[in-house]
């Protein structure tokens, strides 16, 4: 299997990441963060997280971060992107757009139509 030995330098899509090491032997490989997305790079310091088996990182995904590669055996990550409709449906956080809508299949990256319809008014202070 040839699968990626490394990651560019990217924000995610989603609001939120969580990003777990699970194993299993591996060189190198870390990750590194940069700044926000909307600092420009020639700005930008990367600092490199070592991996910790078993221990996640939770990240903001316009956090600007990237896989540096390894060098031998396989390493593996449980990636969760985290997508918070009620703040994509306002702003996207790929186009840095307000979004406009149209009609898609399946969850649809997590834009809502009716982002009033989600909230939980059991929860509203009165
Ligand atoms: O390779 C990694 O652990 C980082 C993965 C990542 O940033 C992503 O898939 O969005
Ligand atoms: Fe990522």
């Amino acid at each position: 299997m040839n699968e990626d030995l490394d990651l560019s330098y990217h924000y995610d899509n989603a609001e939120v990441t969580l990003n777990v090491s699970l194993g299993k032997e591996f060189t190198d490989g870390n990750l590194f963060f940069g700044d926000m997305r909307q600092v420009p790079v020639s700005e930008t310091e990367c600092t490199e997280i070592e991996h910790r088996v078993t221990e996640g990182l939770l990240h903001r995904g316009q956090h600007m971060h990237g896989a540096l590669p390894i060098s031998c055996g396989q390493r593996w990550n449980l990636i969760i992107w985290m997508r918070a409709s009620q703040e994509r449906n306002k702003l996207c956080p790929m186009c840095n757009r307000r979004p406009s809508l149209v009609e898609g299949d399946g969850f649809a990256d997590g834009f809502t139509k009716h982002p009033e319809a989600q909230q939980n008014d059991s929860c509203a202070l009165t």
